[in-house]
């Protein structure tokens, strides 16, 4: 079941790493960018989202090494994605939304990653979904 949206600025990577650099040089609390892969044949497309101006309650997603949402980047009647959460299982009233923020869904050749910073310059950021699987650190990858 569709859920929302992860709304925001779609950015190039160029720009999304000049945000990165900007945010851990100056120590500005704005990651929130998520960069998105798509593996198409041999090509990577990427989709870098930065909700900091523009967005919606999606922005607010904590990751969990075991979530309730999954995301996908959808188009609908246009060439620029759309990133879609979907319920993966039911979900209880009151209980938190989370995403996977690598993003990880081998079926469909997606994977991706939340842009982050300040605390976390060699994406060692603490996990704290708290998860019986939990890895122990947020998803981070160095070659966004
Ligand atoms: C998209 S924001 C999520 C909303 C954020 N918690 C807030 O209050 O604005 C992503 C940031 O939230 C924090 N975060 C999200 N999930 C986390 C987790 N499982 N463990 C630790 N920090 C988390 C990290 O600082 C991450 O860079």
């Amino acid at each position: 079941m569709f859920v929302c949206e992860y709304a925001g600025e779609i950015i190039k990577t160029e720009e999304a790493k000049r945000r990165w650099e900007e945010m851990n040089n100056n120590a500005i609390a704005r990651n929130y960018v998520l960069c998105l892969k798509e593996h198409v044949q041999d090509r990577i497309l990427r989709t870098n989202i930065d909700p900091i101006h523009i967005g919606n309650a999606g922005r607010y997603i904590n990751h969990s090494c075991a979530p309730n949402l999954q995301i996908y980047l959808v188009r609908i009647n246009s060439l620029i994605p759309v990133a879609a959460f979907f319920a993966v299982r039911d979900i209880e009233i009151g209980e938190e939304l989370t995403f996977d923020y690598s993003g990880a869904d081998d079926h469909c050749g997606q994977s991706g990653a939340m842009i982050d910073g300040i605390e976390d310059k060699k994406g060692m950021k603490k996990c704290l979904c708290g998860s019986e699987i939990c890895k122990g650190t947020l998803p981070f990858d160095q070659r966004l």
